[in-house]
């Protein structure tokens, strides 16, 4: 199996940083390495773009992660996003009517503070687009995946739920 990972930044891929005291977007690949190098059975392309806390996304960046769907040969592709505007990202997509079988995935807690989340949320999406052939906008979350309509990120708890 063939899957580009567009990580783009977001909670997933904060690192703390010494210096400021603050956690910062990293704009590598560290995290990401970490997990795919238990999954010799996937071959993966990895484009690194935007790096940015979902929050400061603008217009321009949701454009660049829509052009870089559109111009991936991979049918598969898992998109790492901060969780607060996966919505608005998902939404350009639909309107660009892209057709490819497209993930996002993210995690509340970044993986350098712990792995757990962030790890299962990435093997979620995997093991969904190892299964699935039908393109659509997904979102693999907390456990389940579900058509990005559908699975909502509740920011009272700091879940993503069902929506039914
Ligand atoms: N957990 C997260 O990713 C939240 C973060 N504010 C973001 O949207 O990038």
């Amino acid at each position: 199996m063939k899957v580009t990972v567009i990580n783009t930044g977001g909670t997933f891929n904060k690192r703390y940083n010494p210096i400021t005291g603050q956690l910062d977007v990293a704009s590598d690949n560290i995290s990401i390495n970490k997990i795919i190098a238990s999954c010799p059975n996937v071959e993966f392309e990895i484009k690194n773009i935007v790096s940015k806390d979902s929050l400061d996304m603008t217009e321009e960046d949701r454009e660049e992660i829509c052009e870089a769907i559109k111009i991936t040969k991979n049918d598969k592709v898992i998109i790492i996003h901060g969780t607060d505007t996966i919505h608005l990202t998902s939404q350009l997509i639909k309107e660009k009517k892209l057709e490819k079988q497209i993930v996002f995935t993210a995690a509340m807690i970044p993986m350098s503070i712990d792995e757990m989340e962030a790890t299962m949320n990435f093997s979620l999406a995997l093991g969904f687009l190892s299964a699935n052939n039908k393109n659509g906008t997904y979102i693999a979350m907390h456990g389940v995946v579900a058509d990005y309509s559908k699975l909502i990120k509740n920011k009272e708890l700091g879940q993503f739920l069902i929506q039914e």
